[in-house]
């Protein structure tokens, strides 16, 4: 069986990455935006909204966008900087034991050139997407091809889709400092955190972290990144989003692995982290 095979979704050229038990994911080329995640068993674990741009006229609302070189506004470039909107090349895939892979790559040449002056700074990013029954693995990395260093901000911004938001739970994060959407610092104290309202928070990153969703326990692990960023708009922002129905907020959460500060990266240097999700099913 083919472990890559091209596809449309929406209007978009995507890469289906199917494992022999069963996993599979789809991936745009619009943003290297990973849509779907079925683990072996079918079911499918990413939120996409059913309101969101599916032409690449527009970020994609859902799945897992790749945030770089600026996270939200901590920048001066687009907010949440420009992969999520350039158009990717499928660079590789294959087999490594029972993972299939599949490797997507943006230079400066895959730019909009608007999008190339505005940022004109020599990288080479790759993301790639490794999935087996019940595991993902997204690996992103940026090198620096050029002889000046240049700053850079990443996020892996996930959607997962909860089945009903009053049912989640998130472990892991009791003791750990965040920053709220008002700028307040504090300490989280509850052992668990739940959803009861807008939650818009910068975790400072304890490595893994337990979500507890209607069906399912997910291990999220993360390497190379600073922090979990974790995001459910609630009701009046859910409101305001023209791409996601009212009632859509209800449906999904947001774990980011970040590195929400720009920071630079010497000329020659790479730069790697990676999201690891694990997902037990419950019964
Ligand atoms: O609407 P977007 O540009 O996709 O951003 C969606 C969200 O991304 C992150 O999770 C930020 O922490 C939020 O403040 C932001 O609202």
């Amino acid at each position: 069986m083919a472990v890559v095979t091209m596809v449309e979704y929406g209007s978009l050229p995507a890469v289906r990455i199917s494992a022999a038990d069963g996993a599979q994911a789809t991936v745009a080329l619009f943003g290297a935006h990973l849509l779907s995640w079925q683990t072996a068993d079918g079911k499918e674990r990413l939120f996409c909204s059913s309101q969101s741009a599916l032409d690449g006229s527009k970020a994609i609302r859902g799945g897992v966008p790749v945030i770089f070189p600026q996270f939200n506004v901590r920048g001066d470039g687009q907010r949440h900087g420009f992969a999520r909107v350039s158009a990717w090349r499928l660079a590789d895939s294959g087999t490594d034991g029972a993972l299939a892979w599949a490797e997507f790559a943006l230079t400066p040449d895959d730019l909009a050139p608007a999008t190339a002056q505005a940022w004109p700074h020599a990288f080479a990013v790759r993301l790639r997407c490794a999935l087996q029954g019940d595991t993902l693995e997204i690996d992103f990395k940026v090198r620096n091809t050029g002889a000046e260093a240049f700053p850079f901000g990443v996020a892996l911004h996930t959607y997962f889709d909860v089945g009903q938001l009053d049912a989640v739970r998130i472990d892991g994060l009791q003791g750990a400092r965040y920053t709220d959407h008002q700028l307040n610092t504090s300490v989280q104290e509850q052992a668990s955190l739940r959803f009861e309202q807008k939650h818009d928070r910068l975790y400072q990153a304890p490595p893994a972290l337990t979500l507890h969703t209607a069906d399912a326990a997910l291990r999220l692990e993360q390497q190379g990144f600073n922090e979990w960023v974790v995001w459910n708009p609630g009701a009046a922002d859910a409101a305001a989003l023209a791409d996601l129905a009212d009632d859509e907020y209800l449906r999904f959460v947001c774990i980011e692995p970040a590195r929400v500060d720009q920071q630079a990266l010497a000329a020659g240097a790479e730069w790697s982290g990676r999201h690891r999700i694990v997902c037990a099913p419950r019964g």
